[in-house]
């Protein structure tokens, strides 16, 4: 379960002693998530219940809060449905808990869903179109905490625990995705989400009411923040792309950011970037016997990235 700091009535009263949103009536702990410490929290606030989601940051430090205050606020204030901080009675929106960086913010209405149909893949898309029209021009900067430099570094620390073919694998795709940065292609770069998976989005019945956890948010490629989601929205249990999603994924977000001509020439790389990224992610922990991360098959994302090598993708 993902509570890693357990916060307290007491506590709660306390923090809520800034805000007038009104009394508290119920908290309880998140069990989905995997990095951050979260609570839904019910409050009365004259006769009318209203329910919030509080977040403590575990990895994330004070000085890092601050791109993720901005943006969402930003998003939310251009029509993206996405959770943002209330700021307290002193206009703050970055608090502190336990010495962790804290955020209260509306819970967002919807459930997740288990099956995804062309559907939710055609709204994800123009949802993640809108959300990169909307962040294009946000003022602030982020590099990935886990992009570039991170993969580079990351893929030789861990080459001895890999068998020869995976660690060439690896250090095939992390030369492949510098070649393309010295392309003169000028890829559009903006604010991308950076973890668009399915579980970070809520639907209410069949209609897309929410984009959650934007804490891998940074500045990047555009497109390479959709090849994260097509590697996740449009892949088949045994790693297999389900064209027919992709499709309706792509197609969707077209209509709303049209690719540019040089995004064509890169699409195919940057699925296979994406998988390697995510591969790379879930090998560390699964190999580290140390480690409390829950964790994730990183031969999902291996599969994935061997079958985007063998049938190379297109752009509509
Ligand atoms: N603002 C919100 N509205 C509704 N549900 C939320 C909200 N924030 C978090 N949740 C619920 O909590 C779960 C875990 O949150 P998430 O941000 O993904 O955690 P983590 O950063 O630890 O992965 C989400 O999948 C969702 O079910
Ligand atoms: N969605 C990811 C988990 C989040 O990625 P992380 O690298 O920030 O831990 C997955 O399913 O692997």
């Amino acid at each position: 379960m993902a509570v890693y700091t357990e916060v307290s009535k007491t506590d709660l009263e306390t923090l809520l002693k800034d805000y007038d949103l009104g009394k508290l009536i119920d908290f309880k702990g998140i069990d989905g998530g995997i990095e951050n410490t979260n609570y839904f929290v019910t409050l009365n606030n004259e006769g009318l219940q209203q329910e919030y989601v509080l977040t403590l940051f575990e990895e994330l430090n004070q000085d890092e809060m601050p791109y993720f205050v901005e943006l969402t606020t930003w998003l939310a204030e251009r029509g993206c449905p996405v959770p943002f901080p209330f700021k307290d009675n002193n206009g703050i929106a970055l608090k502190s808990l336990h010495g962790r960086p804290a955020l209260l913010q509306p819970r967002l209405s919807g459930h997740h869903i288990e099956t995804l149909t062309e559907s939710h893949c055609s709204q994800i898309g123009a949802a993640l179109a809108q959300f990169h029209q909307a962040g294009r021009d946000f003022y602030l900067q982020r590099q990935a905490h886990r992009g570039v430099f991170w993969w580079r570094r990351e893929s030789q620390h861990i080459a001895d625990k890999l068998s020869d073919e995976d660690a060439q694998l690896l250090r095939t795709e992390v030369d492949l995705f510098d070649q393309l940065r010295e392309q003169p292609w000028n890829l559009p770069q903006g604010a991308i989400h950076g973890d668009l998976f399915y579980d970070n989005a809520l639907f209410e019945g069949d209609k897309l009411s929410a984009i959650l956890d934007i804490y891998n948010a940074c500045t990047g490629y555009l497109l390479y923040d959709l090849a994260i989601v097509a590697n996740d929205w449009c892949v088949n249990a045994d790693g297999s792309i389900d064209p027919l999603r992709e499709q309706a994924l792509l197609t969707a977000y077209g209509k709303v950011r049209p690719f540019d001509e040089n995004e064509y020439l890169a699409w195919p790389q940057l699925v296979r970037t994406a998988a390697m990224r995510f591969w790379l992610s879930r090998l560390i922990p699964a190999l580290d016997p140390g480690s409390t991360q829950k964790i994730k098959d990183p031969e999902e994302f291996r599969r994935i990235l061997l079958q985007r090598i063998k049938t190379p993708a297109t752009l509509p």
